[in-house]
């Protein structure tokens, strides 16, 4: 590493029993904590998964968006209490902006919306793959990035848009294998909590703070959330409201305690008759419980969930339609899930779906002389015109046992040989590597053979 004019590149401190390269001590080789890096096998096994986000979100008819992997750190600036917005990666640049490296998504989506305005036609059906970060003390050892699909829908303020965005999880999961016996997704609605408040007269603008607090109902001791509670203002006689509620698992029992007029029971049971004409209505389980940590949910809220109780969250979304008239646009209806590129590799090692994914090569081209590395330059590059997957030997010195061995490991199809006496008649030696047949071929004869 070549020390910058007057700033090294890397600290290259002495440690004991650094390996010493010509330069010095070895920098350190891993990735940032909580980092991760993708070498080959790895990255492959990322870019399927991502080419599956992107096929479910072409059938169901979405744009692909993207934005800055660093945002202003006010976009972020909520007050709830929410983890995300206690992790944030943010610092200062150079020019004295704080800025952060984002978190999710949505709201850099909800910011090129209030940019792009009603020139639109809406609704919006856009999706993203992108990096999303926390600082996250490393005391619990988690991850400080992954990468997350989001697919959102803005301009719909029925519950037809959430029925879309199940279908397409649900249509994900499918394609990779896993069923409604392995990965079930609760539903449920704000609006159930929002009635309960109402009944305590608990005033509107605590909402987003107890929401956060109650999503952590499962992950914190009941005394440190009813501690919480009190402090965002709610009285201790509706700490049991909230609790009851949130216990709720039936559309009856929700009809018992808010009523069958209210909104939460009508949305749910509307985007439960939808999901029955989706088929997917064997995924959905209506479950008081779930409410989701972020602010500026407002109505449905969903999260796919492991049917074994193994991993955290795979996926999770619900309605925000509140959130673009607090960045200071109109008020419009939105809603989005986010899925994350980690946990879901967990689940399918465990359901033993992750796919093989060798590094696949048709044909292996080598010169057999030095003389002859000009023409097989020629060979590879009219395979590669007609999409063939090329690896043609550059290295120096390499016998046939070396060649028959790299074929084998790289799974080639065939193997073209470019040898002098058969070059001199104006031929090459193609081997079949699956039929083990070998036939001599002009380069004219060989492309058009494939
Ligand atoms: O889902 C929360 C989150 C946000 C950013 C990075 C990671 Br890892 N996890």
């Amino acid at each position: 590493i070549r020390a910058m004019s007057g700033s090294p590149a890397v600290s290259l401190k002495e440690k004991e029993g650094t390996p010493k390269g010509s330069m010095g001590s070895l920098i350190s080789t891993d990735p940032p904590k909580g980092t991760r890096d993708f070498p080959p096998e790895d990255m492959r096994l990322r870019t399927w998964l991502f080419n599956n986000f992107r096929e479910v979100s072409r059938l169901f008819s979405f744009e692909e968006v993207d934005f800055p992997l660093v945002e202003s750190e006010e976009l972020y600036t909520r007050k709830a209490g929410e983890e995300i917005v206690g992790q944030l990666y943010n610092f200062e640049d150079k020019g004295g902006r704080k800025v952060a490296l984002r978190p999710e998504l949505t709201p850099s989506l909800a910011r090129l919306v209030l940019q792009k305005g009603r020139a639109q036609s809406y609704p919006l059906k856009w999706f993203a793959i992108g990096q999303c970060w926390r600082y996250e003390r490393m005391t619990r050892g988690r991850r400080r990035e992954h990468y997350q699909w989001n697919m959102d829908i803005i301009g719909v303020p029925g519950v037809e848009a959430e029925a879309e965005l199940l279908s397409a999880i649900v249509t994900f999961f499918t394609k990779l294998g896993i069923t409604s016996n392995d990965v079930g997704i609760k539903v449920s609605n704000r609006k159930v909590l929002q009635a309960v408040l109402e009944k305590f007269n608990i005033p509107v603008d605590s909402f987003p703070a107890v929401c956060v607090i109650v999503d952590k109902l499962e992950k914190l001791p009941r005394e440190e959330i009813e501690g919480e509670l009190d402090k965002a203002g709610v009285p201790s006689n509706a700490v049991e409201g909230i609790l009851k509620a949130l216990s709720l698992k039936s559309f009856d029992d929700l009809e018992a305690l808010i009523g069958a007029q209210s909104g939460a029971v009508a949305e749910l049971k509307q985007l439960f008759a939808l999901a029955e004409g989706y088929g997917i209505q064997d995924w959905l389980h209506f479950d008081a419980s779930v409410v989701r940590g972020l602010a500026y949910y407002t109505g449905t809220v969903f999260e796919g969930f492991d049917k074994d109780k193994k991993l955290r969250a795979i996926c999770g979304g619900g309605r925000y339609d509140r959130l673009l008239s607090t960045y200071g646009g109109q008020d419009t209806p939105a809603c989005g899930f986010g899925f994350g590129d980690a946990v879901i590799v967990e689940l399918l090692k465990e359901k033993k779906l992750l796919p093989v994914l060798p590094h696949v090569v048709d044909d292996v081209v080598m010169a057999l002389e030095d003389s002859l590395r000009v023409p097989a330059a020629g060979v590879a590059a009219r395979l590669r015109s007609k999409g063939r997957v090329v690896e043609l030997v550059i290295e120096k010195g390499k016998k046939m046992k070396w060649v028959f061995k790299h074929c084998d490991t790289l799974k080639a199809k065939r193997l073209v040989l470019l040898g002098s006496t058969e070059w001199d008649q104006g031929k090459v030696n193609v081997k079949d590597l699956d039929a083990r047949e070998q036939t001599l071929k002009t380069v004219d004869e060989l492309i058009e053979s494939t």
